[in-house]
């Protein structure tokens, strides 16, 4: 076993990188990977997507050497993994799998401090370690701690499955389905967790998903694949989305990938309607004729800075018409019943406005008023994202 492998070289940002790399599982069998040449630069999260049975496992599995290529060859770290020692290789390499893969007579903690014990890691150091990382996917080691895995629920337990595989701090993160096990709701809270998570450590990770919608959520570039390994397009989600490079990756990201875009659009103060801003204590036909002229359909209340509400022009006219002579505009004010912010993706904030009995949503830019988000805006910026800035 060569234990001083060879250094390549690879350029710094490279963490890992397939070269030519096929796989056979038989010899008639067709490959499963196919010439497959890419990489993954430090800190990036790449999501692997694809039909069942194209091979993302497989790919993954290179890295670890759980599967050894036919040709070609995986570097990890500036190093040929087939010249590093297996557990070397993978002591700096975190694993988390769909179904957890927790030993259930063991612990939560024990668990956890699994690969930090057998680093030979000090008991206190371990301890403490791990009570960290509970704490970090969000499951308080008091309640949960010393629980065994068949008394938690799928969710908690994918949790500990993270947890474990980030315990002795590995470089490098392979992901296969790690929440493909769980409901909806608990798989959205799981990405919105990770995603967190991410930001802070920035994990060189791959991470495998049938789900495009997952992966085009969390990932920094999404890499397409169909039958055979062949890897189809590599690109950020919103290229991807917007420019898919083949009819295979048209196929894959569906009809609705317009709808999909939403999710990685970011809502920007540029893209956002301004209209017509009015106090509650303004005169209704005062506003009614501001908007005339403004040739606006509603306008906006603001009262010491914040947003109160929003009036349509139909009844500020109706206002002047017909109420009394000092009708204002608070009279026919209505209120919101949601805001959005300059944080959030078109998706949350556009539901957001569905949601609502409006035709607009105010949107708050470090807590102050930005304007408003309305359909208008969210195709506005569906096309600002497609032809660039
Ligand atoms: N140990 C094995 N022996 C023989 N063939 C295998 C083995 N493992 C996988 N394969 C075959 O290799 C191909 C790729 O499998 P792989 O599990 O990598 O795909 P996948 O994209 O991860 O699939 P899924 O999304 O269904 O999990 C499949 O045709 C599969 O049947």
């Amino acid at each position: 076993m060569i234990t001083d492998p060879q250094e390549l070289d690879t350029g710094v940002d490279e963490v890992i990188r397939f070269e030519g790399v096929v796989k056979r599982y038989g010899r008639r069998q067709a490959p499963a990977v196919t010439d497959l040449t890419f990489s993954v630069r430090r800190g990036e999260l790449v999501a692997l997507v694809g039909p069942s049975g194209c091979g993302k496992s497989t790919i993954l599995r290179m890295v670890n050497r759980l599967v050894e290529p036919t040709a070609g060859r995986v570097v990890v770290d500036g190093r040929d993994t087939g010249h590093v020692d297996v557990v070397t290789l993978r002591r700096g390499i975190g694993y988390v799998i769909q179904a957890a893969g927790l030993m259930p007579h063991r612990t939560v903690r024990h668990n956890v401090g699994t690969v930090p014990r057998l680093l030979g890691w000090d008991r206190d150091v371990t301890a403490r370690r791990v009570d960290e990382l509970l704490d970090l996917v969000g499951l308080d080691p008091a309640t949960y701690g010393d629980r065994y895995p068949a008394q938690l629920s799928g969710g908690q337990q994918q949790r500990v499955g993270v947890a474990r595989a980030l315990a002795a701090d590995p470089p490098v993160l392979l992901m296969d389905e790690p929440f493909g096990a769980v409901d909806p709701v608990v798989r959205d809270r799981l990405q919105t967790e990770f995603r967190r998570i991410q930001t802070d450590l920035r994990k060189t990770v791959l991470f495998v998903t049938h789900d495009l919608d997952e992966a085009v959520r969390i990932a920094d570039r999404v890499a397409v694949f169909s039958s055979g390994g062949v890897l189809e397009q590599l690109a950020d989600p919103q290229t991807l989305l917007s420019a898919p490079a083949n009819d295979t990756v048209v196929a894959f990201t569906g009809s609705d990938r317009g709808l999909r875009r939403l999710a990685v659009t970011p809502l920007r103060a540029e893209d956002l309607d301004k209209p017509l801003v009015v106090a509650p204590e303004d005169g209704a036909a005062y506003a009614a004729t501001a908007l005339d002229v403004d040739r606006g359909q509603f306008a906006v209340v603001v009262s010491r800075g914040e947003v109160v509400g929003w009036v349509p022009r139909g009844a500020l006219r109706e206002a002047a018409r017909s109420g009394p002579r000092d009708a204002r505009v608070r009279d026919v004010l209505r209120p919101f019943r949601a805001t959005a912010t300059t944080r959030q993706d078109l998706r949350a904030a556009f539901s957001a406005l569905l949601a609502q009995d409006a035709p607009l949503l105010p949107v708050l830019d470090d807590g102050g008023y930005a304007g408003a988000l309305t359909p208008d805006v969210v195709l506005r910026a569906l096309r600002r994202e497609t032809t660039g800035p």
